[in-house]
């Protein structure tokens, strides 16, 4: 047995297209000649995933994320190179892929089951834990095509999760659940994660993927751009989307404001700013001045821990500052009913212009929202006299030799 669960070597993968469906059967019927186009998705990826390594896979839309789990899988054949997996694998892939429609869920699963090579004894043994995990009641005996996304998401996420697997591909599929769901899933990933098994793990939301993966790959027009430890290629990757949205402005780079309506477990309720001293609340700052935001919310239920994160952003929507209580090592104590929570900054140093507020709280993965409300807030930063240019006004000398 090697060390790695999944080695890609010069992988590449080609589709044929055709401009309508005509070309595909006049190529069928004369084969002499093409009718088709060939699109390269993926081109010589070499890729080696260690046992046991939580890995995500980042790009932009139609990079070749899926495509390469696909791969992985066995789902598709690549055109060139060679792909070998040690373990079993079950994926979660993108919504709409691996239920068939017009059977229950609990065929569904009992299908999963057998593919996975398990008998339907073995089958009858994780059933009720399946069954229990999903908690969609009666639905199980409904066909699938009936589902909300939400309970397609939670079936598919439990039946993938309840057969043993050696390797777990998630693909997206958390950003669909509600917060209570999402939970219980990042839960059983950590565990799935300590007991030493491999995590394929694909996600837009790139705050999760530094909170859920040891390590990160950066897909980029069907190639590997960059690869390495969370921390320093996430920030990377986020710069070229901001450039990218930036260049199409017309595409708003802000998070929309969001809350779980199904299980709403925190509510903010209202965002103040205030003179830093006096507590007096304020509209308008000087450039050097101390602020104070503040945070009324509710707790609506109870939960172990909650992480609070606060962001300002400029009036073009550029990100100024977003800080968390999890990055500072920060515990609140979740008191159920009516909270207050306070962010002082000691030193704006913030060029005039209004500034936006976004406030977010999170369970304490800091992965699942809880409540996020963008633009809860604002202020505005005067001076009276010209200080410089820009948006923040940095500390510094000048010094002539
Ligand atoms: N069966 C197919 N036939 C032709 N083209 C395909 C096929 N499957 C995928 N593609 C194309 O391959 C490219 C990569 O798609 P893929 O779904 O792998 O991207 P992705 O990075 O997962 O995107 P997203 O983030 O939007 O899910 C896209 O341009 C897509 O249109």
């Amino acid at each position: 047995m090697n060390n790695y669960a999944v080695e890609l070597s010069n992988v590449g993968k080609e589709f044929q297209t055709y401009a309508n469906p005509i070309n595909r059967l006049k190529e069928l019927l004369f084969e002499d000649r093409e009718y088709s186009e060939k699109f390269t998705v993926l081109k010589n990826v070499n890729l080696r995933i260690p046992r046991g390594q939580t890995i995500g896979l980042i790009g932009e839309n139609g990079s070749g994320k899926s495509t390469l789990l696909q791969l992985i899988c066995g789902i598709l054949k690549p055109t060139t190179g060679v792909v070998s997996v040690e373990g079993k694998i079950s994926a979660l892939l993108e919504l709409g892929a691996g239920f068939n429609p017009e059977f229950t869920g609990r065929e569904n699963v009992y299908m999963n089951g057998a593919i996975q090579g398990f008998t339907r004894a073995e089958m009858d043994v994780r059933m009720p834990i399946i069954e229990g995990f999903a908690e969609i009641g009666e639905f199980i005996d409904k066909p699938v095509k009936t589902y909300s996304s939400g309970m397609y998401v939670r079936l598919a996420f439990a039946s993938a999760i309840n057969v043993n697997p050696d390797i777990l591909i998630v693909d997206e599929a958390l950003a669909v659940g509600d917060l209570y769901f999402q939970l219980k899933c990042i839960e059983k990933i950590k565990e799935f994660k300590e007991s030493g098994k491999t995590i394929i793990y694909v996600s837009h939301d790139t705050y999760s993927v530094k909170n859920i993966c040891d390590y990160v790959v950066w897909i980029k027009e069907g190639n590997i751009f960059e690869q390495g430890d969370p921390v320093q290629v996430v920030p990377h990757f986020e710069d070229y989307m901001k450039l990218k949205k930036d260049i199409n402005s017309n595409v708003s780079n802000k998070t929309e404001s969001t809350s779980t309506s199904e299980e709403l477990m925190l509510k903010i309720v209202e965002t103040n700013c205030y003179e830093y001293k006096t507590r007096n609340v304020k509209q308008q700052f000087e450039v050097n001045d101390s602020m104070t935001i503040s945070v009324n919310y509710e707790l609506l239920k109870s939960v172990d821990e909650i992480v609070a994160g606060v962001a300002i952003f400029g009036a073009d929507g550029s990100s100024i500052c977003g800080l968390n209580t999890k990055l500072d090592s920060i515990t609140i104590k979740p008191n159920l009913g009516e909270n207050e929570l306070f962010i002082h900054y000691s030193d704006l140093n913030l060029f005039p212009g209004t500034y936006t507020i976004h406030v977010g709280f999170f369970e304490r993965e800091a992965v699942g929202r809880m409540d996020y409300k963008a633009d809860t807030g604002s202020f505005n930063i005067i001076s009276s006299s010209y200080k410089g240019e820009g948006v923040v006004l940095l500390k510094h000398e000048w010094e002539v030799k």
